[in-house]
């Protein structure tokens, strides 16, 4: 059994299940609204992303999701930004290559913040952010994403060869319930999904389907 991931604010986070993150979606109150249908639903974790938020609008947005995320006990990561996370209490950050040092984030985040890394296609950014502290890897993009397009393809080996990095482990990158369950047959912790979730007809009933993948994963 592995050892739960601390989030400072939401006690210790669960190591597997759905990690829901947000559209950009610059209407506040019905963010909010639709974070909480899927914390409601069973998602084990939520990131705060919007690429298309001004900073001042993402410091509301993040704070507003916080209290929202004590509430369902679910950590609270904020993508891109680890001053901003680090500023509103948040349970930890997500840096991607663009978003700076993540030695220099481990460092400057209170002690039992979450620290997440993208390692897109690549072992070896895997091995360089579990050097440098980080809490996570995360590996995509498996499927083609409606939300990143040109996104790099990641492929299952990803999943099975960084298991000994003893991270969990992170998919992202157009999953679907339909597509889901070869990832956690191969070693996916957390299955990282915006338009499977936000963008389905019923977000609930889809966060219901994600979890089910977790309870019967494909034999490969
Ligand atoms: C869980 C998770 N994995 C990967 C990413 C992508 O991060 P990044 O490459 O920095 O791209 P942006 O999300 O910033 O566009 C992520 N956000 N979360
Ligand atoms: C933010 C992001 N990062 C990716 C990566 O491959 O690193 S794919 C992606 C988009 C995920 O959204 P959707 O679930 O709609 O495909
Ligand atoms: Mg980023």
């Amino acid at each position: 059994m592995n050892p739960p991931i601390c989030g400072h604010g939401s006690g210790h986070a669960s190591r597997r299940g759905l990690y829901a993150i947000t559209p950009d979606d610059n209407d506040t109150a019905r963010l909010l609204a639709r974070v909480e249908t899927v914390l409601a639903a069973g998602a084990a974790w939520l990131q705060y992303r919007n690429k298309a938020a001004d900073p001042a609008l993402r410091e509301r947005q993040a704070s507003a999701l916080l209290p929202l995320c004590r509430h369902h006990r679910v950590p609270l990561i904020i993508n891109d930004d680890w001053r901003l996370a680090a500023a509103i209490g948040a349970d930890g950050a997500h840096l991607g290559e663009d978003d700076g040092e993540l030695a220099a984030a481990r460092a400057a985040l209170p002690e039992g913040a979450i620290l997440g890394a993208s390692c897109y296609a690549d072992l070896s950014l895997a091995r360089g952010a579990a050097a440098a502290g980080a809490d996570y890897i995360a590996f995509g993009a498996f499927f083609p994403s409606p939300t990143k397009p040109n996104a790099r393809n990641a492929g299952l080996d990803l999943l099975r060869d960084s298991a000994s990095l003893g991270l969990p482990r992170v998919a992202i990158g157009g999953i679907t319930p339909d597509n889901a369950r070869p990832l956690v047959a191969a070693g996916a912790d957390l299955l990282a999904v915006i338009s499977g979730v936000f963008d389905a007809a019923d977000p609930a009933a889809a966060v219901r389907r994600y979890l089910d993948c977790f309870e019967a994963p494909a034999s490969i």
